[in-house]
């Protein structure tokens, strides 16, 4: 029911808590892509279990992937507990129907590899995915050498007639509007016949560390893969043909998920600590050490994870979010109850996100009597005294948790259909209940 409003619990003091945030979504689909992919089997080992993750299993199942789930503490060493065994299909197959749901992952990932599929592939998705930019991955896999009906929508429904093959070569597109195509397009590329070499010929590519964590993703599948970061040509990612090996993966947290909990911290002048933070890591979540910081907050690695504290102040920031787009609505909600202005750019592709995250986050936050204006590629927040009143979610996971951190200083807020936080994190009520503990109103 997305009209049901879940009333935010307000802190009545600083919160103090030690949080397990599951899995990445990132790495989670990711390692499904290349493990359905590889000459034999793979570990993914504590998956994230949520609606993205799920619609990526079932597009791969499909199309003939064995993906078990097991409870296993003994099979290959760390990450015991729960773990997905996938078995690579002798053959990917059609026909199949596939549900991309509003998963960025599952709309551009799964089409680059239903081309290996033999068969028709037809795609379809939530009304949202028929309005999130697809051509970079349409007409790329088109100019590769696939067949792809789309009706002239450019977008979802869409059918890919797989021939089990694709010849692959050198693709150019605009990829200005999500780095999505780029990966999507590089991990199944070893699979095709020439490799793939992907050329950005558009503006700057978004969400620049979700392109370096496909590549590193690709090499520790065995796959050689030539990237800018690494000396190579700007704006140029290669990718050489050939067998892509199983592997045995613990997946990180998912550290843009850690963002409402770090925000809680921040904003109630308290302690959370993230279990299992990575020491080294392409996820976008790692740079909410350095911008909270900037905040007015102080992270510190522990033995068990990262340890966020409040300080009591929170500052507004002046930050160029073009790389972490993911963190933007948390942020913003922090920034809305700083002691200054902020202004947050270079986040124009956030309008083509679950939902456009500009608009909804100025129309709910000034709903609440904030002062947030949209610019061309941002947001500029002016902290006022907030009141009460229902936040809408737009089916956005991340505006239902920024609207989650908004509630805990300001009450009254009704967040509609916190649910959609299933999207990548399932059990957020409660997560949050217990963050809460003894902190809550
Ligand atoms: O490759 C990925 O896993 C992602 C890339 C980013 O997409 P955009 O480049 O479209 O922002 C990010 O926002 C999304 O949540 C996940
Ligand atoms: C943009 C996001 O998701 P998606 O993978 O659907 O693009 C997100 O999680 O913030």
């Amino acid at each position: 029911m997305t009209d049901t409003l879940w009333p935010a619990p307000v802190a009545t003091g600083a919160v103090d808590a030690t949080v397990t945030v599951p899995g990445s979504k990132s790495v989670t689909n990711r390692a499904l892509i290349l493990a359905a992919l590889a000459g034999e089997p793979s570990w993914v080992r504590r998956p994230l279990r949520s609606r993205d993750s799920q619609l990526m299993a079932d597009g791969l199942r499909a199309l003939g992937v064995g993906i078990e789930e097991q409870v296993n503490n003994s099979a290959g060493g760390t990450g015991g507990g729960e773990a997905w065994r996938i078995i690579p299909a002798p053959r990917l197959s059609g026909p199949a129907r596939i549900d991309v749901g509003n998963a960025g992952t599952v709309m551009r990932f799964l089409p680059p590899l239903a081309v290996l599929a033999d068969g028709a592939v037809h795609f379809d998705g939530d009304p949202r995915s028929h309005e999130r930019p697809q051509h970079g991955v349409i007409d790329s896999l088109r100019a590769l050498g696939a067949r792809i009906e789309d009706g002239g929508r450019g977008g979802f429904p869409l059918t890919v007639h797989g021939t089990g093959a694709l010849d692959g070569g050198v693709v150019e597109l605009d990829a200005s509007a999500s780095s999505q195509f780029v990966s999507a397009l590089l991990l199944s590329g070893a699979r095709y016949n020439q490799g793939v070499e992907v050329r950005n010929t558009g503006g700057p590519v978004p969400s620049l560390p979700h392109i370096r964590m496909t590549v590193d993703m690709l090499r520790l599948a065995g796959v050689q893969v030539d990237a800018p970061e690494d000396g190579g040509e700007p704006d140029v990612w290669r990718v050489t043909p050939g067998a892509l090996l199983g592997r045995d993966l613990v997946v990180e947290p998912d550290l843009s998920n850690a963002a409402p909990f770090f925000g809680a911290a921040l904003v109630t002048a308290g302690q959370v600590t993230v279990r299992d933070w990575p020491r080294h890591t392409t996820q976008p979540g790692d740079q909410l050490r350095e911008i909270f910081g900037q905040m007015g907050g102080r992270a510190e690695f522990t033995d068990e994870g990262l340890s966020f504290t409040g300080t009591g102040a929170v500052h507004g920031i002046e930050v160029d979010l073009h790389d972490v787009g993911e963190l933007a609505p948390v942020i913003a909600a922090v920034a809305a109850l700083a002691d200054s202005e902020s202004h947050l750019y270079g986040i124009a592709h956030l309008r083509m996100h679950e939902t456009d995250r500009l608009a909804a986050l100025a129309k709910e936050i000034n709903e609440l009597g904030g002062d947030v204006s949209e610019t061309a590629d941002g947001l500029r927040i002016r902290p006022r005294p907030l009141h009460g009143g229902v936040f809408h979610t737009y089916e956005d996971h991340r505006l239902a948790t920024a609207a989650a951190v908004l509630g805990l200083v300001v009450p009254g807020v009704e967040v509609e259909n916190i649910a959609t936080t299933a999207k990548t994190l399932p059990d957020f009520p409660e997560m949050w209940t217990d963050l809460l503990g003894r902190a809550a109103g």
